[in-house]
């Protein structure tokens, strides 16, 4: 794909991903590029803003509206006796009170989790069925996870769609009958190094949103985060530049403007995988886009608190 001159120069260094439409992402929330206030009024904000502490500064008005959410993914790892003790780990931890915090055991132990956690803290099965019920061997129904109190469920990780090999119109049903079935949904996309190589990103995660679309209503995408996880970010310790992230995060957020609603590209939360750690989260955390993260290996340590409180 030719790259023209305005996304030039919205890319940086190391992300040559093109941009999905054809406009910078600060265009796409049609934010001018420069103030439009008087000289006087911009000498009153600049002095004042040297007065805050950066950190404090909200980047926009629809980032401070998105509940930060922080989801731990443990994937097959654990037994009873180390999930329990990270669950009564997290129990006891000061946790940023602002942050959603969801955490994803393997389902064995789903009940227990849901019995050990703080209330606060929600549950997420990794996976669904997309089938009510019957003969369906070694699969899980939505009635059953929202029968045991699990309201959340991951469905699409890369794991799943490169190793079990489910497709993204499989990956889009499980999601309407789990949000049908009262669900919410941390939806996962993303792409392979070779996509990314070859300059593919924002097709295929257009691709595996567009899937999703054709299946749910506009008022549905309520109940989902979608979880942007590069595939050569996730365990292999490289996690993707700040501005990497932001830059696929903005093309999300233009694509659920362009495809679903005002509202969801206002509302809907876009969190970040792939190597997340305590040394980088509160890089990421900054990002305009970056409503939080979806966090592998870090999950099962300590660390995972700090991520949790990446903003404080
Ligand atoms: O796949 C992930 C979360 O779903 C990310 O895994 P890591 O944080 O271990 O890279």
């Amino acid at each position: 794909m030719r790259i023209g001159k305005r996304h030039r120069r919205c890319l940086v260094r190391q992300a040559p991903v093109p941009i999905l439409g054809t406009e910078c992402p600060s265009i796409l929330f049609n934010r001018p590029t420069f103030p439009l206030v008087s000289i006087p009024t911009l000498v009153f904000i600049s002095f004042f803003s040297f007065q805050i502490p950066k950190t404090s500064i909200p980047h926009n008005p629809f980032k401070m509206a998105r509940q930060f959410f922080v989801g731990g993914n443990f994937k097959m790892n654990g037994v009873k006796e180390s999930i329990t003790s990270i669950v009564k780990n997290l129990n006891a931890a000061k946790l940023d009170s602002t942050t959603e915090v969801v955490i994803s055991p393997p389902a064995l132990y789903l009940t227990l989790t849901r019995e050990l956690a703080d209330p606060k803290i929600g549950v997420a099965a990794q996976n669904v069925f997309d089938k009510p019920n019957g003969a369906f061997t070694g699969e899980i129904s939505v009635e059953q996870l929202a029968d045991s109190n699990i309201n959340w469920v991951v469905i699409g990780h890369s794991e799943r769609r490169v190793i079990l090999k489910e497709t993204d119109e499989f990956i889009a049903r499980k999601t309407k009958a789990a949000i049908e079935g009262g669900l919410s949904v941390i939806f996962c996309i993303g792409e392979t190094l070779e996509e990314r190589e070859a300059n593919k990103t924002i097709d295929v995660v257009t691709r595996q949103l567009n899937a999703a679309a054709k299946e749910l209503s506009k008022e549905q995408w309520d109940k989902v985060v979608i979880a942007y996880e590069p595939v050569w970010a996730i365990g292999t310790g490289k996690v993707a530049t700040t501005e990497q992230a932001q830059e696929v995060h903005a093309a999300i957020r233009q694509w659920l403007g362009a495809s679903v609603s005002a509202e969801a590209q206002a509302n809907v939360r876009i969190i970040y995988g792939g190597s997340v750690s305590e040394k980088n989260c509160r890089e990421l955390a900054q990002k305009e886009d970056v409503d939080g993260f979806l966090v592998g290996g870090a999950s099962l340590k300590p660390a995972f608190v700090d991520i949790i409180n990446a903003r404080i």
